[in-house]
């Protein structure tokens, strides 16, 4: 199945299953969370003119190539007086600019003579240097969507509209399971035969980034019996997201587990590396079941299990920006899946890091992004090839 095909039956799956409870939480608490209800507006922006520099507010009629008297001044957080007729007002930037006036001067275009009046040394123009009332927000426009994700910009946006709680989606429960008799966590001496499980806490941590609660189900033996039981248990939570055991092999029993229970959906992905991502179902929960090589877990959560998990969450735009770049390698040999290679830009071009294998998780440490080949494409240096940073990925 080509990786489009996946990504839209994923999609289809997460709307299908869409996560609509909410929860209002304090501004500060919203980083990375996705908005309930459209943000609108209970305010102009600015609410009142404002000065755009510091010097003097006037009225341009006024202004008849004398110097005009200074008649009071205005710092932000005061009230003016209306402008005396034929003077002009000492302001500050962000201060409201008095009624009657029409502009202001910046200082450096202004000078203070001896009997204190002001000359104006340049040409000036009506609305010169006033932020005029609701020029960025009028009261009862919508400023975000709802499905908005919310980072430091959208809480700042919603903070300048006065919002001091938002309506946010709750977060998604995933269940983080990791799958292999080889596996043991960090901090305990190997024994012969065993890896560092690393798989977990990638993911672990990148779904906290994503704003997911995440319970840790720990490492599962690779035995159908154990598979199905601890399947059975995690009925609590929006998805199951495990590592390995999808493949082919005698100790891959998680793909088994779902096809037993008739809920398995998707299979074989025309996409290197994770080929065998799997997603089904389990007693009604969705589960998603990455390739074990810590760059197949990595490549598919970014592309797949990320855009599924948003979307539950009612995110519209879930594509990763990507540009093209000219590939500063030669890739010969066409293959038949989709190839994300882990790559960096020099000096404008794409390079991949040495080893592809998708057991390497170094090379995405080394890496700033995906560089994608598509199927059938051989490449010479300098043809064009898709780069998606790993920065967009990751939040
Ligand atoms: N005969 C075939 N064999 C394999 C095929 C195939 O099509 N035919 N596909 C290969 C591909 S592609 C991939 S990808 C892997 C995926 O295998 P599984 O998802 O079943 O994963 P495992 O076999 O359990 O493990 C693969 C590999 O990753 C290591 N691993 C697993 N979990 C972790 C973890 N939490 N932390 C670190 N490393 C982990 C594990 O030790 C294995 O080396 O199958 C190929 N085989
Ligand atoms: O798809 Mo497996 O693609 O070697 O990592
Ligand atoms: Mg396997």
């Amino acid at each position: 199945m080509p990786v489009e095909e996946a990504l839209e039956r994923l999609l289809a799956m997460a709307e299908a299953t869409p996560i609509r409870e909410r929860e209002r939480l304090p501004l500060a608490a919203t980083q990375g969370r996705v908005l309930a209800e459209p943000l609108v507006s209970s305010l102009d922006l600015p609410p009142w003119p404002n000065s755009a520099m510091d010097g003097y507010a006037l009225r341009l009629e006024d202004w008849k190539g004398e110097p005009l008297p200074v008649s009071q001044k205005i710092f932000a957080g005061q009230v003016p007086e209306p402008l005396q007729p034929g003077t002009c007002a000492r302001i500050f930037t962000g201060a409201p600019v008095p009624a009657g006036a029409d502009c202001v001067q910046m200082q450096e275009n202004t000078e203070v003579q001896d009997d204190q009046r002001v000359r104006f040394t340049e040409p000036l123009k009506v609305g010169q240097n006033i932020r005029p009332q609701g020029q960025e927000t009028t009261i009862g426009e919508q400023i975000l969507a709802a499905g908005t994700r919310l980072g430091p910009i959208e809480q700042g946006l919603a903070a300048s509209l006065g919002c001091a709680e938002l309506d946010v989606i709750r977060r998604v429960r995933v269940a983080v399971l990791s799958t292999g008799d080889e596996l043991l966590e960090p901090g305990q001496p190997l024994g012969p035969g065993q890896i560092y499980n690393s798989n977990r806490v990638l993911l672990c941590s990148w779904l906290q980034r994503l704003g997911c609660e995440v319970l840790d189900a720990g490492i599962l033996p690779d035995d159908l019996a154990a598979t199905r039981e601890r399947l059975a248990e995690l009925k609590d939570v929006d998805l199951i997201l495990s590592t390995g055991g999808v493949s082919v092999g005698e100790a891959d029993f998680l793909g088994l587990a779902l096809r037993e229970a008739g809920e398995l959906a998707l299979w074989k992905l025309a996409i290197k590396p994770g080929k065998p991502l799997t997603f089904g179902h389990f007693r009604g929960v969705p589960v998603i079941g990455l390739p074990g090589n810590p760059a197949s877990t990595l490549v598919t959560f970014a592309l797949l299990a990320r855009p599924y998990l948003l979307r539950r969450l009612g995110v519209q735009s879930i594509q990763p920006l990507r540009f093209q770049v000219a590939a500063g390698f030669a890739w010969p040999q066409p293959g038949n899946r989709r190839e994300y290679l882990r790559g960096r830009l020099e000096d404008g071009r794409a390079i991949i890091y040495r080893n592809q294998s998708s057991g390497v998780l170094r090379s995405a440490a080394w890496a700033e992004g995906l560089v994608e080949v598509l199927e059938g494409r051989t490449l010479v240096e300098g043809d064009q090839v898709a780069f998606i940073p790993l920065s967009e990925l990751l939040d």
